[in-house]
């Protein structure tokens, strides 16, 4: 039996729980899922509710609110960790291990009168109490996972979940024993208008006088605080960078001014090529689909974005991401030559050694960017969202 005509016929609207946030790599695939489940139902002429449990501070309570959808908070605590277990031990992260429980009977309370058809878990510590109160209440949860190993909290979740959507057949194999009978592999849902910029819209949204047509585009981003490391090799190879591309430079908030400051001091002539700007909003797209060449984090959801876009990449892995994820995607990228990777000690000097061959070499580039294409998964989403239904059908 169909059990979206079934449950159309009742009348009631499908009720999406979605909790995940902290960072845009959680919260992204957790909205385009949101939509998706949306346009899915729309076709049945099924209403959908959806509640997002999330953490006010956090970059979900804003895209929450941008895209009309009701939001709840929920205390968390935030592990934070270290190498040295001893450290661990520290008072803030006791202070914050001790609003779990106050977290977990919050969300049990929203778990019991909201009513879920399913959960959908994306990640981050705030997923940990609605996972759980999920379990008690016995609403069937879906755990997706961005990254190939779990991260901290869908590793809580894992077990008990009704399934385990993960972004790579490569996680298959590292996930609990408990989990791996409900795994799926989805891969890591994008948001679609990230996947249909317009190249020339950009310059204009930009604002962009300088910009040399006869130039290839980079552009460079760091995750949404900017990251250091980049900011200070681009900074350094700005004066060969711009001789040879146009530049635009996503640094993060508080990087804008002194980097500005150091643009100035370029030729005028240069000093135009260079777009800096703190964070990107809705014209990402359209910068996306000017660039030539991308040098970034290698974040799972940025990873995503690229792969299902066909983009030539130069990888520069934080280091310190969970378990060294980030150095891991980059070079599952780079050993299928769908990307270059900055894997060891990283300057503007090895930073120019890897994009030189990509801005001069237009066949070489695009090469690259069809074998990056190649690992995309446009259809993320969908599956994901084939997955909550089934959960639900079973709940
Ligand atoms: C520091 C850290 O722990 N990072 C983790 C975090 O990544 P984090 O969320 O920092 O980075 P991701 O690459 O996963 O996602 C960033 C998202 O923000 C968007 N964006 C970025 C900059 C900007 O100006 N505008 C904009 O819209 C990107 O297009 C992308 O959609 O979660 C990911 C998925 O679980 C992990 O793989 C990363 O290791």
């Amino acid at each position: 039996m169909n059990h979206d005509d079934s449950d159309n016929r009742a009348g009631r609207p499908f009720r999406l729980l979605v909790t995940g946030g902290g960072t845009g790599g959680h919260t992204y695939p957790a909205l385009t899922a949101v939509r998706t489940l949306q346009a899915r139902l729309a076709v049945t002429r099924r209403a959908v509710e959806v509640l997002w449990v999330g953490t006010a501070a956090g970059l979900e309570a804003r895209v929450a609110a941008a895209e009309g959808i009701a939001f709840a908070e929920v205390a968390t605590g935030k592990i934070r960790r270290s190498a040295n277990p001893l450290k661990m031990v520290s008072p803030a992260n006791v202070k914050d291990m001790g609003r779990v429980p106050l977290g977990v009977a919050q969300a049990r309370s929203i778990v019991a009168a909201f009513r879920p058809d399913v959960v959908l878990s994306t990640g981050g510590y705030v997923a940990v109490p609605i996972g759980l109160a999920a379990k008690m209440c016995r609403r069937p949860l879906v755990v997706h996972e961005q990254t190939v190993r779990l991260g901290l909290a869908n590793r809580v979740l894992a077990r008990g979940a009704s399934c385990v959507a993960v972004s790579a057949e490569s996680t298959l194999g590292l996930l609990p024993e408990a989990a791996k009978a409900t795994a799926v592999v989805t891969g890591n849902p994008v948001r679609p208008e990230v996947l249909a910029g317009n190249a020339s819209k950009a310059v204009e949204a930009l604002g962009w006088h300088g910009f040399a047509r006869h130039l290839p585009t980079v552009y460079v981003t760091g995750g949404a605080q900017g990251a250091q490391q980049i900011n200070t090799i681009i900074r350094d190879s700005l004066p060969w960078l711009l001789e040879r591309a146009n530049v635009v430079h996503q640094c993060g908030p508080k990087n804008v001014e002194a980097l500005g400051t150091y643009a100035a001091s370029l030729p005028a002539e240069l000093a135009a090529r260079y777009h800096l700007t703190g964070f990107v909003g809705p014209e990402l797209p359209d910068v996306l689909a000017l660039a030539d060449v991308v040098v970034s984090r290698s974040g799972a959801g940025t990873l995503a974005e690229l792969t299902a876009l066909g983009k030539a990449a130069v990888f520069v892995p934080l280091a310190s991401a969970a378990g060294n994820e980030q150095a891991h995607n980059a070079r599952h990228l780079a050993d299928a030559g769908a990307a270059v990777a900055l894997l060891g000690e990283v300057s503007a000097q090895t930073l120019q050694e890897a994009l030189g061959p990509l801005l001069s070499d237009d066949t070489k580039r695009r090469a690259i960017a069809e074998r990056a294409r190649a690992h995309g998964r446009p259809d993320a989403a969908e599956r994901l969202v084939d997955a909550l239904l089934k959960a639900a059908s079973k709940g």
